[in-house]
């Protein structure tokens, strides 16, 4: 079974994805960990990311990781992803402003989409994947999938507990991050939406479950 998870800026994807995917028993995959990731890399070599003739110079850093045996990896465990890089967890590092302000734009490079979606391509259902086009293109044939919202006010109170900055600045680089991304964001078109401004993690959790097939109870 595949179950995806798509939405907005801090909509909760990966914060629902993980309780679902606890209750469930099986793996969830957060593919804007990847492109955090990716984005992460260029910014430490000093990699320019706002030109289409990024594409080539990042795609060749990540490949020459690979080579050299310190590939980006992701690890998907259920209490919260992680990313590793030469014994290293750098998840904490994905999460900052600098990587919020350049991740959109690595994101519309279409050689780093391949190299996300190949990655999550290769792994083995049972999965949850969570991001922004995981039901439209990744995995259309998807068994179930959602799509979050809540508006960009809410979205930034609960985003601004996780960052040094104040709650109108947050609000304003989520929704431009929002446009940034409204390419790869229309959500599929069989998707139940869900608005997680209206209830707790737990209630959105469930309303998400009461949709899908109890666990077994293997
Ligand atoms: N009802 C809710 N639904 C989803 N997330 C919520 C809810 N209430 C609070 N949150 C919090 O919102 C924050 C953003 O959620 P997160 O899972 O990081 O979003 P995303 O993965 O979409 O960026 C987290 O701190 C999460 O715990
Ligand atoms: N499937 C995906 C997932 C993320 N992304 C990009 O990666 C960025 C970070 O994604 P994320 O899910 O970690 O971001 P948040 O919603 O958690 O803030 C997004 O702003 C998009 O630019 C994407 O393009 N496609």
């Amino acid at each position: 079974m595949i179950v995806t998870i798509d939405g907005v800026a801090a909509s909760g994807k990966s914060s629902v994805a993980s309780g679902v995917a606890r209750a469930l028993h099986v793996p969830y995959l957060s593919s804007g960990l990847l492109y955090r990731a990716a984005t992460w890399a260029a910014l430490q070599h000093g990699l320019p990311l706002d030109t289409p003739e990024a594409e080539g110079p990042l795609l060749d850093l990540l490949h020459a990781q690979t080579q050299a045996g310190t590939p980006l990896d992701l690890r998907p465990l259920p209490e919260g992803n992680q990313v590793w890089q030469a014994g290293r967890d750098i998840s904490e590092a994905l999460h900052t402003a600098e990587v919020d302000a350049h991740v959109s734009a690595a994101a519309v490079l279409p050689g780093l989409r391949e190299w996300v979606n190949a990655q999550l391509r290769a792994l083995t259902p049972p999965f949850l994947a969570e991001g922004r086009d995981m039901g439209s293109t990744v995995f259309p044939h998807a068994d179930h999938k959602f799509y979050l919202h809540a508006s960009a006010r809410v979205r930034a109170e609960r985003r601004v507990k996780e960052r040094a900055q104040d709650v109108d600045s947050v609000e304003a680089a989520l929704k431009l991050r929002d446009e940034r991304d409204v390419r790869q964001s229309a959500p599929a078109p069989d998707a139940i939406h869900i608005d997680t401004g209206s209830g707790t993690l737990p209630e959105i959790i469930a309303q998400v479950l009461a949709h899908l097939p109890a666990p077994s109870a293997t």
